[in-house]
């Protein structure tokens, strides 16, 4: 059952915190609300669960509409960034919670909590460990037992907000690989929300990034991180280099190198180019137009990748370029060389805050 919100809004006083926001959440699938701190993902997440009503606009389930219906009555599951498990109550009591508070005609039998509460240990990998209480467990398996939880009453959708925000990096890496497993078995239609960008591209089917209450763009990990709509995506979404280009006799140009200018914005002097370092081509000698002469100023090695800090010769600038080490090797760079920089990837928008 696909998730749709249609044209939500929602203010808290003169704030607009979300500002006529639109999205489908594919059914069986993990979304990520991607944004820097302020940019909406909460309110968006609790405006799914229920937790909170938008100003205008409307929140349909499938083919009906649920704006106005109870958190109990969408049947979300939720994991928080910090734990709410029950201190008070054991891992197996925490996980039946959600089945044993059913309406006594909806509650399954003694046996089938027991039941279903070892398929979730299983599944959640903490078989053994039910009689434990949440003080006596890791971050990473308290999280754990959240999300067997959020399960156990088979919701429609899981809400998961900034669910390892507070573990540390490695049980965080462990944590994601483990949900996109997880996620392979059940297909449960999941939203989660984070302000990590790597975290979105790596465990999600679709990325949404939100930037002032708004959606910048909708995409698989691999648009949005490879094609991206706009300046702040680009800038959100990893390291760029940024270059100033001027419209001039119908070219655009960056210093002595040469592009194309796209039609529509041929009345515009200026232009703004993004090119990302993996994507800049370094060559000994010129052999085409949109490269710029540079110099090496420092060579970084990074485990897989060597980054190359260049200096524009016009300007200097500095431009950062990754190669891989291999390619590193083949160009064997030395400090203080004089190399080109083909800037052929490079992508331009319009040199103004709103107009792309
Ligand atoms: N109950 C509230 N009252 C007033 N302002 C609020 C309330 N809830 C959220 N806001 C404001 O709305 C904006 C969006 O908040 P939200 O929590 O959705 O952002 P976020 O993207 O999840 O940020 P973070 O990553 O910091 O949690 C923020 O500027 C926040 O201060």
């Amino acid at each position: 059952m696909d998730i749709n919100v249609k044209q939500i809004s929602k203010n808290y006083g003169s704030f607009q915190a979300l500002k006529e926001v639109n999205l489908t959440i594919p059914s069986g699938k993990i979304t990520a609300l991607l944004g820097p701190s302020g940019s909406g993902k909460t309110t968006l997440l609790r405006m799914i669960a229920g937790l909170e009503m938008p100003d205008s606009g409307s929140i349909y389930f499938g083919d009906h509409d649920y704006t106005t219906k109870t958190v109990r009555e969408r049947n979300v599951g939720f994991v928080f960034q910090h734990y709410a498990l029950f201190h008070h109550m054991n891992v197996f009591e925490n996980i039946a919670f959600g089945l044993k508070v059913r309406p006594r005609k909806d509650r399954p039998s003694k046996q089938d909590v027991q039941r279903k509460v070892n398929e979730l240990l299983h599944l959640v990998q903490l078989n053994g460990l039910d009689r434990r209480y949440p003080a006596q467990l890791s971050g990473g398996q308290r999280q754990r037992v959240a999300l067997a939880r959020a399960l156990a009453v088979e919701p429609n959708v899981l809400l998961l907000d900034e669910p390892f925000g507070a573990l540390d990096a490695k049980v965080r890496q462990e944590l994601r690989r483990w949900l996109r497993q997880l996620h392979e078995q059940l297909h449960v239609t999941t939203v989660f929300v984070t302000h990590d960008q790597e975290e979105a591209l790596e465990v999600a089917d679709q990325v949404v990034i939100l930037n002032n209450g708004q959606i910048e763009q909708v995409g698989t990990p691999d648009e949005v991180y490879q094609h991206p709509k706009t300046k702040f995506v680009y800038q959100f979404l990893g390291r760029v280099n940024v270059f100033h280009a001027e419209v001039n006799d119908g070219r655009l140009h960056i210093g002595e190198a040469l592009f194309a200018a796209p039609d529509e914005n041929i009345q515009t002097k200026k232009m703004i180019g993004y090119i990302r370092p993996h994507e800049v081509r370094i060559t000994r000698h010129n052999d085409n137009q949109k490269s710029i002469q540079v110099k090496v100023r420092r060579i970084q090695s990074y485990g897989p990748i060597v980054r190359l800090e260049l200096e524009r010769l016009k300007t200097n600038d500095l431009i950062e370029v990754d190669l891989s080490v291999e390619q590193a090797n083949q160009l064997n760079v030395k400090n203080d060389e004089i190399l080109y920089a083909d800037l052929e990837k490079i992508k331009f928008f319009s040199d103004s805050p709103s107009v792309e």
